[in-house]
């Protein structure tokens, strides 16, 4: 069975992570540095590609798929189908690069903008910290200013750190597909659907009766 281009795999869902960010960030390499544990300098950053792998969540192997994509232009419209494919996002800036880190704020906008309704779990890097002394962005200023939108990961340091916060985003999605699929389940009963429907009809009846009181006293 498939929805939205996920794969029910076994009983694991798969996970689709669409990693964002502005050019020459070093989103390839994050994603390297992911799969591998190492930093690799010799990848084809160019491509855009998705590749998959295997993390435990709850105790099953889930297969993750994360999408590397092509540096972002501030005012570029964003795919839709990109957007709407990810479970979640790795929004990737550079520290050594402050419009790197106005695009991200700029790609927060535009992704709570696409998909309103829900609360997608973000996921913000900074990476290049091995370059202090090229270094414009204030980490911790730049985590602050996040703070309220998702994790935050120095992406440079530990490669255990980057591997944990990518599990941590995965553990994320799932938690928040689970009560999705919980709450459509829900409103699919009969009888929770009888309910919403009487209460739906009882506020339409407040309604008209209201605007027919407004509209007698003209
Ligand atoms: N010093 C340092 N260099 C890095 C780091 N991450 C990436 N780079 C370098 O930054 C350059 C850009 O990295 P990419 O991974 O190609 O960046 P990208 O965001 O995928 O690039 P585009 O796909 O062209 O937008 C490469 O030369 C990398 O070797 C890092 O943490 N530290």
């Amino acid at each position: 069975m498939e929805d939205r281009g996920h794969k029910l795999n076994g009983c694991c869902r798969d996970i689709n992570i669409a990693v964002l960010g502005a050019k020459h960030v070093g989103k390839s390499a994050m994603i390297v540095r992911f799969l591998t544990g190492r930093f690799i300098g010799d990848y084809d950053s160019e491509m855009e590609a998705v590749f998959s792998t295997h993390v435990p969540i709850d105790g099953k192997q889930c297969t993750v798929n994360i999408m590397d994509t092509a540096g972002y232009v501030p005012d570029q419209e964003l795919k839709e189908d990109l957007v709407m494919w990810a479970d979640g996002f790795i929004l990737v800036f550079s520290l050594t690069d402050t419009h790197s880190f106005q695009v991200v704020e700029e790609l927060i906008t535009e992704l709570r903008k696409i998909r309103e309704d829900e609360r997608i779990p973000i996921l913000v890097a900074a990476n290049k910290s091995d370059l202090v002394h090229l270094r414009t962005v204030n980490s911790a200023e730049a985590e602050t200013s996040v703070s309220d939108q998702g994790m935050f990961i120095s992406a440079s340091e530990e490669p255990e750190s980057v591997k944990n916060a990518f599990l941590k985003l995965c553990k994320q999605i799932r938690c928040v597909s689970k009560k999705r699929e919980k709450l459509s389940w829900t409103l699919q009963r009969p009888a929770v659907a009888a309910k919403l429907q009487i209460r739906q009809s009882l506020k339409n009846l407040a309604e008209k009766k209201l605007w027919r009181s407004r509209t007698s006293t003209f």
